[in-house]
C-alpha cells in the first residue's frame, strides 16, 4: 500500500488505522498529524505509526490524504493543505459528515481523485458500516485502495450519487447512537423495575449484540427474526404494541430524517468559505 497520511487523529482515524494495523498494514507507511500531543503519543505508541503536529509535514509524499476533522474544521485545513495536494496529487478521501466534493475540491484548489465516505464508531471492532462514493477522477486502482482502507474498518458499499451519503450518514453513520440509546433505555427500564445496575447492563449490552450477529449471520430478515421472537400474545407482543401505540417507527423516520437534514445544513454552512 502507497503512504496514507491521516489529517486528524481522533476517534474516527483511530478507529480505521486500527483496522488497517490488523489486517497488515505496515505502520512505517502510516502517517498521521494531530494538534493533541496525548493523542499523538498514544497513536505513536499503540500502533507505531508517524506522527507530525503539522499537517503538511504528514502529507509530505502522501499518495492518499484521509481527512479526518470536523466538518467545521475542514476548509482551513484543506486551504493549509494546498501546497502539498498541489504537488503530490494524492488521492483523497474524506470522512467529514455532510462536506461535498466538490468543497473539498475548491478549498484544495485543485481538481482531484476526491472519494468521499461515511464509516461508523463500529469500526473500531472490525464492524464498522461504510458507504463510499467516488468523484470521476477516481481511477479503478485508487477506488479499490479507498475500499481497502475502509474494508479494514468492517463492511463497505459504494454509492452512485453523493446526495446517498445524507441519507447513509443519517443510518449507518449515527445510526450506533441509536442502538446505545435504546440500550440505556432498556437497561434504565430494568433497573427501575428493581433489577441491579449492573445485571441490567449486561443484560441490555448482550441482548443487542447477540441480535445484531443474529441479524448479520442468519440472512433472515429484521421481521422474521422479530417474528420469531414474538409468541402470540406473549410478553413480547405485549411491548411491541406498546411501541407501536407511541409511534415508534414514525419517531424513528423523523430522527433519521433530523439527521439527513442536519448533514446538508453542515455543508450549506460551509459554503461561504472559500
Ligand atoms: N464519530 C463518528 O461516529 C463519525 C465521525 N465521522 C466524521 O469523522 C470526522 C472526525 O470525527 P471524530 O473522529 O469523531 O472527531 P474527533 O474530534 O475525535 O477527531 C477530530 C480530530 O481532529 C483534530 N484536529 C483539530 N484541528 C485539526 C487541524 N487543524 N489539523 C489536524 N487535526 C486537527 C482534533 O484534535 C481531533 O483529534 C468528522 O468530520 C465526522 O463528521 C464520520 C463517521 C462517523
Ligand atoms: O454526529 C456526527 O456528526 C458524526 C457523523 C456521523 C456520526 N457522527
Amino acid at each position: 500500500m502507497n503512504r496514507i497520511a491521516f489529517i486528524g487523529g481522533g476517534n474516527m482515524a483511530t478507529a480505521l488505522i486500527a483496522g488497517m494495523i490488523r489486517h497488515g498494514a505496515q505502520p512505517g507507511g502510516i502517517a498521521v498529524s494531530e494538534p493533541r500531543a496525548e493523542a499523538l503519543q498514544e497513536l505513536s505508541r499503540e500502533y507505531g505509526v508517524a506522527t507530525y503536529t503539522d499537517n503538511l509535514d504528514a502529507a509530505e509524499g502522501a499518495a492518499i490524504l484521509v481527512l479526518a476533522v470536523k466538518p467545521q474544521m475542514l476548509a482551513e485545513v484543506c486551504r493549509n493543505l494546498r501546497p502539498a495536494v498541489q504537488k503530490y496529487r494524492p488521492l483523497v478521501i474524506s470522512i467529514a459528515a455532510g462536506i461535498r466534493v466538490h468543497q473539498i475540491e475548491r478549498w484544495l484548489d485543485a481538481a482531484l481523485p476526491v472519494v468521499r465516505c461515511m464509516p461508523n464508531t463500529p469500526a473500531m471492532v472490525s464492524a464498522g458500516a461504510t458507504a463510499l462514493y467516488a468523484n470521476a477522477r477516481v481511477s479503478a486502482p485508487q477506488r479499490a485502495e479507498a475500499q481497502h482502507v475502509l474494508d479494514a474498518a468492517g463492511l463497505t458499499v459504494w454509492v452512485p450519487d453523493e446526495e446517498q451519503l445524507d441519507i447513509v450518514t443519517a443510518l449507518s453513520g449515527s445510526g450506533p447512537a441509536y442502538f446505545f440509546l435504546l440500550v440505556e433505555a432498556l437497561e434504565n427500564a430494568a433497573y427501575d423495575q428493581g433489577l441491579s445496575r449492573e445485571t441490567a447492563r449486561a443484560l441490555a449490552a448482550q441482548t443487542a449484540f447477540g441480535a445484531g450477529r443474529m441479524l448479520v449471520e442468519s440472512g433472515e430478515s429484521a421481521a422474521t427474526l422479530r417474528q420469531r421472537v414474538t409468541s402470540p400474545n406473549g410478553t413480547t407482543q405485549a411491548a411491541l404494541d406498546s411501541f407501536r401505540a407511541d409511534h415508534f417507527p414514525a419517531i424513528v423516520a423523523r430522527a433519521v430524517d433530523a439527521a439527513r437534514r442536519r448533514g446538508r445544513q453542515l455543508s450549506e454552512d460551509m459554503e461561504s468559505m472559500l
